[in-house]
């Protein structure tokens, strides 16, 4: 065996989804199409109508040349191509209806299951969706329910019609003559031979393709984001060699599979052939032996074509089936899927009102790790946040503080002690009503396609249009004034027709738009230039006076004013209280404050 081969035996073994996942595939389907019960149910009728109405015409064909023309019989003859007109009208109808009903139904079946897997994806923590790979989502939810649609129609159009004709032809054979009936029987057993060998080929491959296409995706993916960085560092040709690989052996996969189906093509074709030959030949003989009448033979033909056809036309849906399960398996993987993040059975309420407390949030004694790492990335920290109070984070990069953050809003779960919220521990508080009392900006600011008013009505879907202007204003975004569109103005994909800074101050306004018990700005203010941020931080300060504050910042100009100062080192606590005590007390301050000074980066933005 070549190493090539080698390579696609191992990536035929991992294709294989195995007892589990056909399992679980063939559930999630049954779950699927159990809504649609009458809807199958008329598939079925009308696709027999289909093929009754196909079958009876070359009978009654027979029985008019067998009767009707040799006894002249224009009465007899008139009723043969009435009952074949008859047939006709109805094989068409149920041809249509049964086609109409197909599609409708694999359609509903495929949105049903995009829905489902990206209605679970939401629920998913960012951990969890590392499991799968974000490329693998996509898949997921795009192309893998394609082609669960896909197997459906081609399934019931293509597969449905073989037993029913197979059965109906074969009986109708052995009325005309016993021996024209074995000799149906015959070839469509060779036929089965033939297409169950194709299907056992290429079946893993077709398999095998669907992976193919997770891989391009995260290639593809990775390719058009890093675009840049790939032209900056010249790395094109590198990086076209490694798509070039990805696409050739989807290529090679994708032209084994097409030879198997042309040869097989061929061989259907030359088997008509013989079949029509055969029949004609003993046909003859059985004619000049009087166990047949001629006009049957025409009748025989188009059975065994009718059968032979519908074979063909099986075999490239049975060879979507494999692949069709492996799909459903990869979606019943991510719908089985229990967040690491989840709800508690019967939440707490957030006190609200007058009972809100003034120490919105507490950790206590936290520490947390993440799933695959070694050691505690944050260790026992214990501070508050409270109303009124802005309380700003700073330490080294990789020192935690984004972690911070996003412990706040349940993105991670203390491992240790607890987080407490308005008084509540976060993991007994629903998700939903947890993040509506919080409102973030993102260490990376990200925008929505769509216009500046959207993104910013994601803070607040009922906030007017002063509202939005008056958060645009706190947060020094004066340049969407000058927009011709104003808020109307289109924001690209990520928000990538705004420069950093004008992205921050989007991402900062879209957070004040909300009401909300805590504001985070993680590393919000980093590329705005020092008088914006001042100018900011003092603009903020008369507006989120109701509210506690957390603001993480790797400027000591951004931070010098908080209230409390909190400095983490590599994930502990090293000091916390405000600026002057701190730089006489805690080391670890001190030495940031001074590398900022040696660097000039601690320009008085005040
Ligand atoms: N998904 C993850 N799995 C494992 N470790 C992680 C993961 N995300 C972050 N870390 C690690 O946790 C530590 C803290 O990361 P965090 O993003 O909180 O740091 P930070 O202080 O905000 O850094 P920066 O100032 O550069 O934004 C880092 O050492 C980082 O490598």
């Amino acid at each position: 065996m070549s190493a090539g081969e080698r390579d696609v035996e191992a990536e035929v073994a991992t294709a294989s989804i195995g007892r589990e996942g056909r399992r679980a595939a063939l559930a999630l389907f049954r779950e699927l199409v159990a809504p649609y019960k009458w809807l199958v149910a008329g598939m079925v009728v009308t696709l027999l109508c289909d093929i009754v109405g196909m079958l009876y015409i070359p009978t009654e064909l027979a029985a008019l040349v067998n009767t009707a023309i040799a006894a002249r019989d224009a009465d007899a003859l008139a009723g043969h191509g009435v009952s074949m007109l008859v047939a006709a009208v109805v094989g068409s109808g149920g041809c249509i209806a049964s086609y109409y009903l197909a599609s409708k139904f694999a359609a509903n079946v495929g949105r049903d299951l995009r829905v489902r897997v990206y209605q679970k994806s939401l629920e998913l923590a960012h951990s969890d969706f590392e499991q799968f790979g974000t490329g693998s989502m996509i898949t997921r939810t795009l192309s893998d329910a394609n082609v669960v649609q896909q197997m459906l129609l081609m399934g019931f159009i293509m597969m449905g019609p073989v037993p029913v004709t197979c059965v109906v032809a074969i009986l109708l054979a052995f009325g005309v003559d016993p021996v024209m009936g074995r000799l149906l029987v015959a070839v469509t057993l060779v036929i089965l031979v033939i297409f169950g060998l194709a299907v056992w080929r290429s079946a893993p491959i077709f398999v095998m393709l669907q992976s193919f296409i997770d891989r391009m995706n995260v290639r593809l993916r990775e390719y058009i984001t890093g675009v840049r960085v790939i032209r900056a560092f010249g790395r094109e040709s590198r990086e076209r060699e490694r798509l070039d690989s990805t696409f050739e052996s989807y290529a090679d996969r994708a032209i084994r599979v097409n030879l198997v189906f042309s040869t097989c093509d061929c061989a259907t074709f030359f088997l008509m052939n013989v079949v029509e030959s055969t029949i004609l030949w003993v046909g003859a003989d059985r004619v000049g032996a009087h166990a047949m009448q001629i006009g049957s033979i025409s009748a025989l033909i188009e059975y065994a074509m009718l059968i032979m056809f519908f074979m063909m036309m099986a075999q490239f849906a049975i060879l979507q089936m494999p692949r069709g399960l492996a799909c459903l398996s990869r979606a019943a993987q991510v719908l089985s899927a229990t967040p690491v993040i989840l709800d508690p059975e019967v939440p707490a309420e957030l006190p609200s009102g007058d009972d809100v407390p003034a120490e919105v949030a507490r950790f206590d004694h936290v520490s947390f790790r993440f799933g695959d790492a070694d050691e505690d990335t944050l260790h026992n920290l214990d501070f508050a946040l409270r109303r009124g109070e802005v309380t700003a984070v700073i330490g080294n990069t990789g020192s935690g503080k984004s972690t911070i953050a996003k412990m706040l809003l349940r993105f991670h779960d203390a491992t240790g002690g607890r987080l407490l919220f308005l008084g509540r521990d976060v993991r007994d508080v629903s998700q939903h009503e947890l993040r509506d009392r919080i409102s973030y900006v993102p260490q990376r600011a990200w925008l929505f396609s769509g216009t500046i008013a959207q993104n910013l009505r994601d803070g607040d879907t009922k906030a007017t249009d002063e509202r939005l202007w008056h958060a645009l204003d706190v947060a020094q975004a004066s340049f969407v004034h000058e927009l011709p569109d104003g808020l109307d103005a289109r924001v690209s994909q990520g928000g990538t027709n705004f420069s950093g800074g004008q992205r921050q101050r989007l991402a900062i306004a879209r957070a004040l738009v909300r009401k909300a018990d805590l504001y985070v700005f993680d590393d919000s203010f980093s590329a705005l230039d020092f008088k914006t941020d001042a100018a900011l931080r003092h603009a903020l300060s008369g507006e989120l006076e109701g509210a506690a504050t957390l603001l993480i910042a790797q400027r000591v100009s951004t931070i010098r004013g908080a209230d409390q100062i909190v400095v983490l080192d590599e994930g502990r606590l090293a000091g916390v209280g405000k600026h002057d005590e701190l730089v006489r007390t805690c080391p670890t301050y001190r030495a940031i404050v001074e590398s900022q000074q040696m660097e000039g980066g601690e320009a008085d933005g005040e």
